[in-house]
Protein backbone atom coordinates (compact mmCIF):
# COMPACT_ATOMS: atom_id res chain seq x y z
CA UNK A 1 0.00 0.00 0.00
CA UNK A 2 1.08 3.31 -1.11
CA UNK A 3 2.30 5.87 1.95
CA UNK A 4 0.53 9.00 1.41
CA UNK A 5 1.63 12.50 2.53
CA UNK A 6 -0.47 15.54 3.76
CA UNK A 7 1.04 17.00 0.50
CA UNK A 8 -1.01 14.31 -1.93
CA UNK A 9 -4.17 15.46 -2.79
CA UNK A 10 -6.42 12.74 -2.38
CA UNK A 11 -9.87 12.09 -3.53
CA UNK A 12 -11.87 10.46 -1.04
CA UNK A 13 -15.71 8.74 -2.60
CA UNK A 14 -18.16 8.32 0.21
CA UNK A 15 -20.06 5.05 -0.43
CA UNK A 16 -23.19 6.61 1.60
CA UNK A 17 -24.23 8.30 -1.58
CA UNK A 18 -23.52 4.57 -3.79
CA UNK A 19 -26.19 2.53 -5.09
CA UNK A 20 -26.23 -0.15 -1.90
CA UNK A 21 -27.70 -2.95 -4.66
CA UNK A 22 -24.77 -2.62 -6.49
CA UNK A 23 -21.74 -1.99 -3.95
CA UNK A 24 -19.14 -4.01 -5.73
CA UNK A 25 -19.95 -1.72 -9.32
CA UNK A 26 -20.10 1.03 -7.36
CA UNK A 27 -16.31 0.52 -5.70
CA UNK A 28 -15.11 -0.42 -9.06
CA UNK A 29 -16.45 2.83 -10.62
CA UNK A 30 -14.79 4.75 -8.25
CA UNK A 31 -11.49 3.39 -8.76
CA UNK A 32 -11.95 3.38 -12.69
CA UNK A 33 -13.02 7.16 -12.23
CA UNK A 34 -9.99 8.13 -10.40
CA UNK A 35 -10.72 7.93 -6.62
CA UNK A 36 -7.46 7.28 -4.32
CA UNK A 37 -9.52 5.77 -1.21
CA UNK A 38 -12.57 4.79 -0.53
CA UNK A 39 -14.99 6.58 2.13
CA UNK A 40 -16.77 4.73 4.19
CA UNK A 41 -19.43 6.30 7.04
CA UNK A 42 -19.89 3.91 9.74
CA UNK A 43 -23.07 5.21 11.70
CA UNK A 44 -25.19 3.93 14.74
CA UNK A 45 -28.10 5.16 15.10
CA UNK A 46 -26.92 6.89 18.45
CA UNK A 47 -23.87 9.32 17.84
CA UNK A 48 -25.87 10.07 14.48
CA UNK A 49 -29.25 10.05 13.81
CA UNK A 50 -28.75 7.77 10.69
CA UNK A 51 -27.71 4.03 10.59
CA UNK A 52 -25.70 2.45 8.09
CA UNK A 53 -23.12 -0.36 7.74
CA UNK A 54 -20.30 -2.22 9.97
CA UNK A 55 -17.10 -4.30 9.90
CA UNK A 56 -18.96 -6.97 7.65
CA UNK A 57 -19.64 -4.61 4.93
CA UNK A 58 -16.02 -3.49 4.87
CA UNK A 59 -14.82 -6.58 5.50
CA UNK A 60 -16.67 -7.52 1.98
CA UNK A 61 -15.12 -4.51 0.24
CA UNK A 62 -11.71 -5.33 1.77
CA UNK A 63 -11.75 -8.72 0.20
CA UNK A 64 -13.10 -7.04 -3.38
CA UNK A 65 -10.57 -4.25 -3.79
CA UNK A 66 -7.12 -3.13 -2.57
CA UNK A 67 -7.95 0.53 -2.15
CA UNK A 68 -7.23 2.67 0.56
CA UNK A 69 -10.38 2.29 3.03
CA UNK A 70 -11.19 5.58 4.86
CA UNK A 71 -13.16 4.26 7.84
CA UNK A 72 -15.24 6.84 9.26
CA UNK A 73 -16.35 5.53 12.86
CA UNK A 74 -19.55 8.22 13.66
CA UNK A 75 -20.76 5.63 16.30
CA UNK A 76 -20.62 5.85 20.27
CA UNK A 77 -18.22 3.97 22.55
CA UNK A 78 -16.00 3.57 19.41
CA UNK A 79 -13.33 1.54 21.72
CA UNK A 80 -16.02 -1.44 22.00
CA UNK A 81 -16.38 -1.52 18.94
CA UNK A 82 -12.56 -1.07 17.97
CA UNK A 83 -11.47 -5.02 17.35
CA UNK A 84 -14.32 -5.59 14.94
CA UNK A 85 -12.95 -2.42 12.93
CA UNK A 86 -9.72 -3.19 13.27
CA UNK A 87 -10.25 -6.78 11.84
CA UNK A 88 -11.81 -5.67 9.01
CA UNK A 89 -9.20 -4.69 6.34
CA UNK A 90 -9.59 -0.73 6.89
CA UNK A 91 -6.39 1.35 6.53
CA UNK A 92 -7.42 4.41 8.58
CA UNK A 93 -10.07 4.57 11.58
CA UNK A 94 -11.09 8.07 12.01
CA UNK A 95 -12.81 8.41 15.40
CA UNK A 96 -15.32 11.44 17.03
CA UNK A 97 -13.11 13.72 19.48
CA UNK A 98 -17.21 14.15 21.01
CA UNK A 99 -18.16 10.11 21.64
CA UNK A 100 -17.68 8.58 24.77
CA UNK A 101 -14.00 7.39 25.00
CA UNK A 102 -10.69 7.79 26.45
CA UNK A 103 -9.65 9.53 23.06
CA UNK A 104 -5.99 9.09 23.46
CA UNK A 105 -6.33 5.86 24.44
CA UNK A 106 -8.72 4.81 21.54
CA UNK A 107 -5.91 6.63 18.73
CA UNK A 108 -2.91 4.86 20.44
CA UNK A 109 -4.87 1.27 20.26
CA UNK A 110 -5.23 2.12 16.29
CA UNK A 111 -1.89 2.67 15.70
CA UNK A 112 -0.44 -0.21 17.97
CA UNK A 113 -2.60 -2.25 15.50
CA UNK A 114 -0.70 -1.09 12.84
CA UNK A 115 -3.90 1.22 11.27
CA UNK A 116 -3.70 4.53 10.72
CA UNK A 117 -5.92 7.31 13.13
CA UNK A 118 -7.86 9.88 12.45
CA UNK A 119 -9.64 12.40 14.81
CA UNK A 120 -13.36 14.12 13.78
CA UNK A 121 -14.83 17.06 15.49
CA UNK A 122 -18.02 18.19 14.53
CA UNK A 123 -19.00 21.56 13.24
CA UNK A 124 -20.29 22.64 17.02
CA UNK A 125 -16.92 21.25 18.84
CA UNK A 126 -14.06 23.97 18.96
CA UNK A 127 -10.48 23.16 17.26
CA UNK A 128 -8.90 23.56 20.70
CA UNK A 129 -10.60 20.00 22.09
CA UNK A 130 -8.04 17.86 19.44
CA UNK A 131 -4.85 20.02 20.50
CA UNK A 132 -3.89 17.46 22.58
CA UNK A 133 -3.69 15.12 19.93
CA UNK A 134 -2.54 16.40 17.39
CA UNK A 135 0.86 14.81 17.69
CA UNK A 136 -1.10 11.47 17.94
CA UNK A 137 -2.93 11.13 14.54
CA UNK A 138 -2.52 10.62 10.95
CA UNK A 139 -5.56 12.47 9.96
CA UNK A 140 -7.90 15.46 11.45
CA UNK A 141 -11.54 15.82 10.07
CA UNK A 142 -13.27 18.64 10.68
CA UNK A 143 -16.73 17.86 9.68
CA UNK A 144 -18.11 20.69 7.47
CA UNK A 145 -21.96 19.54 7.49
CA UNK A 146 -23.34 17.66 10.58
CA UNK A 147 -22.83 13.79 10.13
CA UNK A 148 -25.58 11.68 9.73
CA UNK A 149 -26.64 12.66 6.51
CA UNK A 150 -25.52 13.16 2.91
CA UNK A 151 -26.53 15.92 0.67
CA UNK A 152 -26.26 18.99 3.36
CA UNK A 153 -24.64 22.67 2.54
CA UNK A 154 -20.98 22.80 2.99
CA UNK A 155 -20.10 24.85 5.81
CA UNK A 156 -17.32 27.32 4.88
CA UNK A 157 -17.23 28.88 8.92
CA UNK A 158 -15.25 25.12 9.34
CA UNK A 159 -12.47 26.30 6.83
CA UNK A 160 -11.22 28.66 10.51
CA UNK A 161 -10.45 24.77 11.68
CA UNK A 162 -8.85 23.59 8.66
CA UNK A 163 -6.21 27.09 8.83
CA UNK A 164 -5.78 26.82 12.22
CA UNK A 165 -4.93 22.70 11.55
CA UNK A 166 -2.64 23.42 8.91
CA UNK A 167 -0.92 26.46 11.03
CA UNK A 168 -0.03 23.85 14.44
CA UNK A 169 0.79 21.51 11.90
CA UNK A 170 3.75 23.76 10.61
CA UNK A 171 4.12 25.19 13.61
CA UNK A 172 5.12 21.75 15.58
CA UNK A 173 6.72 20.10 12.51
CA UNK A 174 3.78 17.31 12.69
CA UNK A 175 2.91 15.33 9.63
CA UNK A 176 -0.81 14.62 9.25
CA UNK A 177 -4.00 14.88 6.51
CA UNK A 178 -6.56 17.52 7.02
CA UNK A 179 -10.05 16.10 5.78
CA UNK A 180 -13.31 17.61 4.91
CA UNK A 181 -16.62 16.02 4.65
CA UNK A 182 -19.64 16.76 3.41
CA UNK A 183 -20.96 19.38 0.89
CA UNK A 184 -17.75 18.97 -0.89
CA UNK A 185 -17.84 19.70 -5.04
CA UNK A 186 -15.89 21.57 -7.83
CA UNK A 187 -16.67 25.10 -5.76
CA UNK A 188 -16.17 23.86 -2.36
CA UNK A 189 -13.13 21.96 -3.17
CA UNK A 190 -11.29 24.39 -3.95
CA UNK A 191 -11.82 26.56 -0.55
CA UNK A 192 -11.03 23.44 1.07
CA UNK A 193 -7.85 22.73 -0.63
CA UNK A 194 -7.14 26.78 -0.22
CA UNK A 195 -7.74 26.83 3.40
CA UNK A 196 -5.33 23.63 3.58
CA UNK A 197 -7.05 20.16 3.29
CA UNK A 198 -5.74 17.12 1.02
CA UNK A 199 -8.61 14.71 1.57
CA UNK A 200 -11.86 15.63 -0.10
CA UNK A 201 -14.43 13.47 0.94
CA UNK A 202 -17.32 13.66 -1.94
CA UNK A 203 -20.47 11.53 -2.01
CA UNK A 204 -23.47 13.22 -3.43
CA UNK A 205 -21.32 14.64 -5.45
CA UNK A 206 -18.97 11.69 -6.48
CA UNK A 207 -21.38 8.96 -6.75
CA UNK A 208 -24.48 10.83 -7.79
CA UNK A 209 -22.61 12.30 -10.63
CA UNK A 210 -23.81 10.29 -14.37
CA UNK A 211 -19.81 10.69 -15.01
CA UNK A 212 -18.03 10.29 -12.11
CA UNK A 213 -14.47 10.61 -13.72
CA UNK A 214 -15.60 13.46 -15.12
CA UNK A 215 -16.72 14.84 -11.69
CA UNK A 216 -13.61 13.57 -9.96
CA UNK A 217 -11.86 15.01 -12.16
CA UNK A 218 -13.41 18.33 -11.63
CA UNK A 219 -13.04 18.34 -8.35
CA UNK A 220 -8.94 17.34 -8.59
CA UNK A 221 -8.42 20.18 -10.60
CA UNK A 222 -10.47 22.87 -8.75
O1 LIG B 1 -20.05 11.83 6.66
C1 LIG B 1 -20.96 12.02 5.92
C2 LIG B 1 -22.29 12.38 6.43
O2 LIG B 1 -22.21 12.43 7.79
C3 LIG B 1 -20.76 11.88 4.44
O3 LIG B 1 -19.46 11.38 4.15
C4 LIG B 1 -20.94 13.19 3.78
O4 LIG B 1 -22.18 13.71 4.07
C5 LIG B 1 -20.72 13.09 2.30
O5 LIG B 1 -21.88 13.34 1.60
P1 LIG B 1 -22.07 14.61 0.68
O6 LIG B 1 -20.81 14.75 -0.13
O7 LIG B 1 -23.27 14.26 -0.13
O8 LIG B 1 -22.26 15.79 1.57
Amino acid sequence: MKKWHHTDRILAPSLLAADWGRVTEEVTRAINSGADWLHLDVMDGHFVDNISFGPQMIQAIHESTDIFLDVHLMISRPDHYLPRFLACGANMITVHVEADHNVAHTLAEIRKAGVLAGLALNPATPFEEVVPHLAHIDLLLPMTVIPGFGGQAFMEDMMRKVEAAAAYREAHGLEFHIEVDGGVNPTTAAIAAKAGANVLVAGSSAFGATDMKAAITAMREA
